[in-house]
């Protein structure tokens, strides 16, 4: 039996303002740092090491995993970062407030954009300041790759090849794995090891700084899963 941890960052000061975030790169509240600390606590004081760490190239997972990894005492292990793990593209919704998306939209449309695994939030155009192709980091980026959009199958798409070229060789390789993302990026990939249908993942919601078990067999097939307390 293998375990691999998942932990969603800690709270971001858009997470605090209720703003729609995306690949927005906002940082972390002091609350999230100590919910990352609370993270890094509990796998140590339930006998979690890791010898490989996996994140986004968006600092408030990156940070989460950090603060983590140091109550871990873990600060030294090869830590992997990719877009791939980057938290689901909000398109032109980046920036807005959540309630009052939803006065102007209505709170099912608002529900629809958040949670429904083909809706697609509103898109950004190429010239938009927000577009990813502005930023340094998403240069090796292909035209196809940079997305306007993003619906949550769109973001499992593109998060699948990490997570089998990467993610899957190490657990395989028997190493320990701790992947810190993002509240939809998990969500696509928990759909994925879990089969959840569409509906199922309609009703999923991961919370900040809580690892997420998963034990899973010799192929793989995830056994049982929790949080942990
Ligand atoms: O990108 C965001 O705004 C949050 O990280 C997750 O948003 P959600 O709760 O609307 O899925």
């Amino acid at each position: 039996m293998q375990k691999l941890v998942l932990l969603r960052h800690g709270q971001s000061i858009w997470n605090q303002q209720n703003r729609f975030t995306g690949w927005t790169d906002v940082d972390l509240t002091a609350e999230g740092m100590r919910q990352a600390g609370q993270a890094g606590q509990l796998l140590r004081q339930h006998g979690y090491s890791f010898d490989i760490g996996f994140t986004s190239v968006l600092k408030r997972a990156i940070k989460t995993l950090d603060i983590t990894l140091e109550e871990l005492d873990l600060l030294w292990i090869p830590v992997q970062k990719s877009w791939r793990l980057n938290e689901r593209f909000y398109g032109a919704l980046q920036g807005l407030n959540k309630t009052e998306t939803s006065e102007k939209y209505g709170a099912e449309q608002v529900q629809q954009w958040r949670r429904a695994p083909q809706a697609h939030p509103p898109a950004l155009t190429r010239a938009d300041p927000r577009f990813p192709g502005h930023d340094a980091r998403y240069q090796h980026l292909t035209a196809r790759e940079l997305p306007l959009t993003e619906n949550l199958s769109e973001t499992l798409a593109r998060v699948l090849p990490f997570w089998t070229e990467q993610i899957i060789p190490a657990i395989r390789g028997h190493q320990k794995v701790l992947v810190c993302a993002h509240g939809n990026s998990l969500r696509a990939l928990v759909q994925y090891i879990d089969h959840l249908t569409d509906a199922e993942v309609t009703g999923l919601d991961i919370p900040c700084g809580v690892p997420l078990v998963y034990e899973l067999d010799d192929d793989l097939n995830r056994l049982r899963h929790y949080y942990l307390e």
